[in-house]
């Protein structure tokens, strides 16, 4: 092992959630992944992750939702430091604590998103260099969703969802999510959907050309209407108050709603920050979700952001 060049300084790093605007999910493949066609989109619901030199590999989260994430071994974040450490040969270990805002287990990528960010601050402290390319590499040993954290923006995923495609996607969008007091695992949403589906032949998915064509126009009226989700009927399935959080905010307005990647957090696309607001205050007062909160997108994917002065 090699000691790579050091910055003293800790490193701080921001990272969006994402919603899959299209997630379409195709036959379970021999790895126990199933194949996808997704359209991602980088929100601004963000957690800060902070590197900085230490002793011993160790992690904390701070946050309302802190207590239900792991700081042990298998904290995602602190996973992603060490495999970079590992395949780059730096033998100097970090404490990374996470200040987490992002639903955990909502669907909106939450621990994915921790795991880029902590590749991207550890390339910055231990002075790496490396490109975005490369980082996305490490990012997809880490889970399906980790390589489009690192890039943000709109793009296309294929594979099991770490193969990623630029999208030529004009204008923001104003989402509100709805947010549950209890998350879903993914596998058990994905298991849920194969028990619905039963033995029905399953072709491999490919992308919406009417999406594509609607993220062109900017307009969300013309987005709304392609939103879709194949994991949405299992959500519901093992959670069937969701059908119900999504008929409130579509009778409030919204353009269109979607369950959040594999759920329980609920997406709605509404027209402008006003009608944002709007929706925000009257789920809110319906009392059917945890935290209702308003979200932009596209935004950047992990980001070096300046150090806080207290
Ligand atoms: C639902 C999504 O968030 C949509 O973007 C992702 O597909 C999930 O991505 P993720 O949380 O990064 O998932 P991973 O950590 O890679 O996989 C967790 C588990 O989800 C299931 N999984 C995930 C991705 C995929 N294409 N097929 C799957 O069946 C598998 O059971 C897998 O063991
Ligand atoms: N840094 C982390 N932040 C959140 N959860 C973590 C983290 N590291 C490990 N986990 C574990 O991962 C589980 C899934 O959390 P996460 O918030 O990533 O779910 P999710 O947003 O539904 O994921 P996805 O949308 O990628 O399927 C949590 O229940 C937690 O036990």
């Amino acid at each position: 092992m090699t000691s790579a060049h050091t910055d003293p300084s800790p490193v701080t790093v921001r990272v969006p959630a994402k919603v899959n605007l299209e997630l379409l999910v195709g036959p379970l493949r021999d790895d126990g992944f199933h194949s996808l066609s997704t359209v991602y989109q980088a929100v601004n619901l963000t957690d800060d992750v902070t590197v900085a030199l230490d002793d011993d590999w160790s992690c904390t989260v701070t946050g309302p939702c802190a207590d239900v994430v792991p700081t042990d071994a298998s904290n995602l974040a602190l996973r992603a430091a060490r495999l970079l450490a590992d395949e780059s040969g730096v033998d100097t270990p970090v404490h990374v604590s996470i200040a987490k805002s992002i639903p955990v287990a909502g669907g909106m990528a939450g621990g994915s998103a921790d795991a880029a960010a902590a590749l991207v601050a550890c390339d910055r402290l231990w002075g790496l260099g490396l490109t975005t390319e490369e980082l996305e590499e490490y990012a997809a040993e880490l889970g399906s969703d980790v390589p489009f954290l690192v890039r943000g923006g709109t793009a296309v995923g294929s594979g099991r969802g770490e193969r990623l495609a630029p999208v030529l996607a004009r204008g923001s969008y104003h989402w509100v999510f709805a947010i549950s007091d209890t998350g879903l695992s993914t596998p058990e949403v994905y298991g849920e959907c194969d028990r619905l589906r039963g033995s029905a032949d399953i072709p491999e998915p490919t992308p919406n050309s009417e999406l594509m064509s609607a993220l062109r126009t900017g307009d969300p009226h013309i987005l709304a209407p392609q939103l879709t989700n194949d994991l949405q009927e299992a959500a519901i399935s093992l959670r069937p108050e969701l059908g119900e959080v999504l008929r409130s905010g579509m009778e409030f307005g919204a353009l269109g709603g979607i369950v959040s990647g594999s759920g329980p957090t609920v997406a709605f696309l509404v027209e402008d920050v006003e009608s944002a607001i709007d929706l925000t205050v009257a789920l809110t007062a319906t009392g059917t979700a945890r935290e209702v909160r308003k979200a932009i997108g596209p935004v950047h994917g992990a980001h070096v952001i300046p150090a806080r002065v207290d």
